[in-house]
């Protein structure tokens, strides 16, 4: 697309007026199942949301909100917020890091790189250190593209290898943790048996230990840096499994916030800090949550934190995590290209817009909805508002969360009409959901549901529009099934908490006093997806979408 202004001039939509404020809900993790005791939505008093749904067909129907429909490789994998949210915004379904990073691996292209080439260049005489999490979630990483990755360094000459273990249990099962690290234990002896010097240096839960993100707690990155780059962590083990067995016996201990540790030799020296001269991957793929470390490992002026010492590093992401700051500079994989979002559209048609979030959700109404990119298309037209999220709690402690501050504060956007797109990240749902606590997710939702009532009523008040949607399913089914959809039971008789996402479906809804009488959904697009939104809400501003984009999910009949 060129730079003149034409280029970006959307066609009138023949039949719908300008002018509405449109506002788009956003429900992180609230997707669509039968109602049962484990679907915390179906259980929670959420009239709001009950009663859009009293409008199906025409309002209200379901669209997919993982796999292909998203960019990733199967349709095994449950949606995320990276790719629900670039969908959503992009109108347009892009191969997401998972599957970029598969074909990089498959055709050996990911060694032939700047990014492989700049690590390598420490193999003679440093090592190598991976840093990420290790489960086969496929949201953030994936433990199989860590082995290859293991293997290709090898066979290129690197000849001493660091991994840096996050432990997962959010987007897989809790207690998973130690099978991941005895399938990467196992290949790391295979390296050894190759005369690799190859070990896991150091670990810990990635809540609790690097994995934050939108710089909500720094400390989360400084306890992974301590461990990591200077080999400081209360607890020393000279085996990682063992490390991960005992850590999980602590009081409340759980693998997304398992304490960090470093593993140490018999002389209790810790086998791996990163040290001048080395070369680090972070081999997570997803951007979010390794931004901030990305930061401390490459920013030459840097005051989040003390970081003691400043290795001289070769350092490399799996992808380059933020094109606008290009962070990192160097990277093994180029991420995907997501150009031409409705955001920077809508802008550059005039369409003033607001976001608003949570911290811990506020990129994904931003910088993912944006196509992975930072900052406003035009300040002049936009405001987005970040509201603090608590740290240092899991929660189910506060599962409302500032779900009310969140709807408050779109609201008054919606009230001063300053704005014709407002758009929000309701957490509850997902945040509260990712920690396996049935009843506070119950109230989770709850609080969403209240949340939407109050963007409705407002919409209400100044005659807009109002569409309702989810970016994947999670506070819907809280259980590990079997493939009969019964919950699976473990060896103690308790039932498998589900504290990861899932394939389930998402409602859309719209709706509001600036609706057109005549506007529904098509009948002719059954397997419409989250891409398939941002057409639909182009429309609701006035505006055709651009011809590439994903088909809008609504006619205008005459009534
Ligand atoms: O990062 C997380 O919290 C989870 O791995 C995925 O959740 P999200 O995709 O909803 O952010
Ligand atoms: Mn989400
Ligand atoms: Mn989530």
């Amino acid at each position: 697309m060129g730079s003149s202004g034409d280029a970006w001039k959307l066609k009138d939509h023949p039949k719908l007026p300008k002018g509405k404020t449109v506002a788009v809900i956003v429900l992180d993790g609230w997707g669509e199942a039968k109602p049962n005791e484990y679907n915390a939505i179906s259980v929670a008093e959420t009239p709001v949301m009950d009663s859009l749904k009293q409008g199906a067909p025409e309002h209200w129907r379901l669209i997919k909100a993982h796999g292909n429909a998203v960019g990733l490789p199967t349709e095994d994998d449950m949606g995320n917020s990276e790719v629900g949210h670039n969908a959503l915004g992009a109108g347009r379904i892009f191969a997401q890091g998972a599957k970029l990073v598969d074909l990089a691996l498959a055709s050996g292209k990911i060694y032939d790189g700047e990014g492989f080439k700049y690590v390598q260049e420490c193999f003679e005489k440093g090592t190598l250190h991976l840093i990420g999490l290790v489960s086969d979630g496929g949201v953030h990483s994936r433990l199989d593209q860590l082995l290859l990755l293991l293997k290709g360094a090898a066979e290129r000459g690197a000849k001493r290898i660091r991994v840096h273990a996050l432990t997962d249990g959010r987007d897989v099962l809790d207690g998973s943790s130690v099978g991941f690290m005895e399938t990467l234990e196992n290949d790391l002896a295979k390296l050894r048996e190759q005369g690799v010097d190859a070990r896991v240096a150091s670990g810990g839960g990635r809540m609790y230990v690097t994995m934050d993100r939108y710089e909500n707690d720094w400390d989360v990155v400084k306890r992974g840096w301590d461990a990591q780059v200077l080999g400081e962590a209360p607890h020393h083990f000279k085996d990682p499994i063992e490390a991960i067995k005992k850590l999980r016996q602590e009081p409340n201990a759980s693998d997304q916030y398992l304490a960090p540790f470093v593993i140490v030799d018999d002389n209790g020296k810790p086998v791996g800090p990163i040290l001048d001269g080395d070369a680090v991957v972070t081999f997570n793929f997803r951007a979010d949550r390794m931004v901030m470390l990305a930061k401390a490992l490459e920013y030459e002026d840097f005051d989040k934190f003390d970081r003691v010492r400043v290795p001289k590093i070769h350092y490399a992401g799996m992808l380059q995590y933020d094109g606008e700051l290009k962070l990192p500079n160097k990277y093994l994989v180029s991420p995907p290209e997501i150009d031409r979002t409705s955001g920077e559209y809508l802008v550059r048609n005039g369409v003033r817009t607001f976001a608003c979030s949570e911290t811990v959700k506020f990129g994904h109404v931003t910088f993912f909805w944006n196509g992975n990119r930072s900052g406003y298309f035009d300040e002049k037209l936009e405001e987005y508002v970040e509201i603090p999220s608590d740290s240092g709690i899991t929660f189910n402690v506060k599962p409302k969360m500032k779900a009310l501050e969140i709807a408050e504060r779109t609201r008054d956007a919606i009230l001063s009409h300053k704005f014709d797109q407002v758009r929000l990240n309701i957490p509850n749902s997902d945040m509260v959901g990712h920690t396996g606590d049935i009843k506070a997710t119950i109230e989770a939702c709850k609080a969403a549901d209240d949340g939407v009532k109050m963007i409705l009523e407002a919409i209400e008040q100044v005659g807009g529009i109002f569409l309702v949607t989810a970016d994947h399913g999670n506070a819907e089914d809280m259980v590990k099934r079997n493939k009969k959809g019964e919950p699976l039971l473990d060896k103690n008789g308790n039932i498998q908490i589900l504290t990861s996402h899932t394939l389930e479906p998402v409602p859309i809804a719209i709706g509001g006093p600036g609706l057109l009488p005549g506007v529904r959904f098509r009948t002719d697009l059954p397997t419409g997806g989250l891409a398939n939104v941002a057409a639909t809400f182009m429309n609701l501003h006035g505006f055709e979408a651009p011809s590439d984009y994903e088909p809008t999910l609504i006619e205008v009949v005459d009534n």
